[in-house]
């Protein structure tokens, strides 16, 4: 591990009219680990990846990127920071008149110098990294599955080889094989290519598979951080029912299936 943070914030405070929806919060995340971000509906999981990501601009507290104040930084700041982080959103947003290939395409259009050929033969690496069949590059999101649509999310966020992934919801939506190939692949990527992943769930399948670490949203701030181990260990009420409810023991007993 480095010994500065990949991602540091500080004293972040995110609000909406009156509602108060972060307040002083604080988190570290480290070069190459999968951190899962939890927390009941509504606690501010998209909104903080939305905030570090560069869509929200917080009312208050910093946020450093690679070591850089991305507050402050300048638009070719911001666009440096941006080229070297990947985003999947929840339905994997992609441009519905493009095909999967073309989707890839975009973010690399910033990038000059890159031939158009260069740019379908990478696209089709993202494509082949991301699990899909090459068949799927000539297809229109509308004509893929949910699974399909979410790894061309994720291909499109590996476009520029980023060093951050942020995951909103990943497996949302999947049936369960899907989810599980999909965890595979994310904790793949994270070891093959040393990516740091932020990744908002639900699933406690996913942060068995794939997490290193858990961060739970509660009472407007991290509440608490650390490995599956500890947080069983917490002992606040939400964080006790998220870990050890029914569907926390399923979810363990899978895990020892599979190990
Ligand atoms: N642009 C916005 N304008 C006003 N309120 C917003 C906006 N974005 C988010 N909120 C509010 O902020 C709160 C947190 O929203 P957010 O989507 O981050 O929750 P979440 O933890 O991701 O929830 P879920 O698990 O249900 O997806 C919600 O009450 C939401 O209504």
């Amino acid at each position: 591990m480095d010994t500065a943070p990949i991602i540091s914030l500080r004293g972040i405070r995110n609000q909406f009219g009156a509602q108060v929806v972060h307040d002083n919060l604080d988190l570290d995340v480290w070069r190459g680990e999968v951190l899962g971000v939890v927390g009941g509906s509504g606690t501010g999981k998209s909104v903080l990846l939305r905030t570090i990501v560069g869509l929200l601009r917080p009312r208050a507290g910093s946020v450093f990127l690679f070591g850089q104040d991305a507050l402050a930084a300048t638009e070719e700041e911001r666009a440096m920071i941006d080229r070297r982080t990947g985003v999947m959103f929840q339905d994997g947003a992609l441009f519905s008149s493009l095909t999967v290939r073309e989707n890839i395409e975009v973010p690399m259009r910033a990038i000059d110098g890159l031939t158009p050929d260069l740019r379908r033969a990478l696209a089709d690496l993202k494509i082949a990294m991301s699990g899909l069949a090459w068949s799927a590059g000539d297809k229109y999101p509308s004509e893929l599955s949910g699974g399909m649509r979410k790894r061309a999310g994720l291909a499109r966020a590996l476009a520029l080889d980023p060093e951050i992934v942020f995951l909103d919801e990943p497996t949302a939506g999947l049936d369960p094989i899907g989810a599980s190939a999909f965890d595979a692949l994310i904790k793949g990527l994270s070891r093959q290519l040393g990516l740091t992943v932020f990744l908002v769930t639900h699933d406690l399948d996913t942060l068995h598979a794939t997490c290193d670490r858990i961060a739970v949203l509660a009472e407007k701030r991290v509440l608490v951080t650390g490995t599956m181990q500890e947080m069983l260990k917490v002992d606040h009420p939400w964080v006790h029912e998220y870990f050890h409810g029914p569907r926390a023991r399923a979810a363990m007993a899978a895990k020892d299936r599979n190990d």
